[in-house]
């Protein structure tokens, strides 16, 4: 069995139709990334997995146990943590409060010393408040909040949107040497070549519908996998 399993997801907005019948799967230690135009319905497929956004039919199932329908705090005990693309961390407290802040309520933790190795920069911080951070260091403390929770599947929406080459090249090594540690990752991401740097399997959505699946290695060799169905 799959460590995720989604079957079926219809999920709206009001009236609005977002996603038709997506159905994935994702193996313990895989690095898997949704791809799609703008719109495609990349996010609220990660928030439908979250449970920010309640699907209304479908089936999304981790580590055995079901998740549609649950509300977000308890997909997160589940063992499920969606990074958003907003970030949302506390901008008044400091690093360390963050991260500590994250942990209190997780079944199981990380020591602090752990994201602190993942990433150096927020200990050199550990006092900054969230305000005083750069875009780079925030994206750092978003992730190290996820991470503090011990996540059997960490979800990634945009990581690198808006940082500098030399940041995301930073953040790609930091997510790759996660990934050889055996965290199971699900990134959305409009970087490609970042994407391919991490994923070894990728979906690629298409009005919200699941148009290709297959391992970036294929993608790698052939690019114009991606131009067929995204036109880039
Ligand atoms: N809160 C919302 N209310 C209504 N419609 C929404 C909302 N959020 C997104 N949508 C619509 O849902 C569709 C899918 O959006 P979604 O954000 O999932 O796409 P995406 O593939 O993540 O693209 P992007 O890269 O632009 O975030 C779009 O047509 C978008 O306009």
């Amino acid at each position: 069995m799959s460590l995720l399993e989604v079957r079926g997801l219809n999920s709206y907005y009001g009236d609005s139709h977002i996603l038709f019948d997506v159905g994935l799967h994702v193996e313990k230690n895989e690095v898997v990334a949704l791809l799609g135009r703008n719109g495609a319905g990349k996010s609220t497929t990660l928030k439908s997995l979250m449970g920010v956004v309640t699907p209304r039919t479908g089936s999304v199932v981790l580590d055995g146990v079901e998740l549609a329908g649950r509300k977000s705090h308890a997909i997160a005990r589940a063992g499920m943590q969606l990074v958003h693309e907003e970030r949302r961390i506390f901008a008044s407290l400091s690093v360390e409060e963050n991260l500590v802040l994250a942990s209190l309520t997780a079944p199981d933790r990380w020591p602090l010393e752990r994201v602190y190795a993942m990433f150096p920069r927020l200990k050199e911080r550990r006092e900054s408040r969230g305000t005083d951070l750069s875009g780079g260091e925030q994206q750092m403390l978003a992730i190290g909040r996820a991470l503090i929770r011990q996540p059997k599947i960490v979800l990634l929406d945009e990581p690198f949107e808006g940082l500098a080459p030399v940041i995301v090249r930073d953040l790609v090594d930091a997510c790759r040497e996660l990934a050889a540690a055996g965290q199971t990752i699900v990134l959305v991401e409009q970087n490609l070549a970042a994407t391919l740097a991490l994923a070894d399997r990728v979906y690629i959505l298409n009005n919200g519908h699941i148009v290709h699946e297959g391992s970036a290695e294929a993608i790698r060799r052939s690019p114009d996998i991606v131009e067929r169905h995204l036109g880039v």
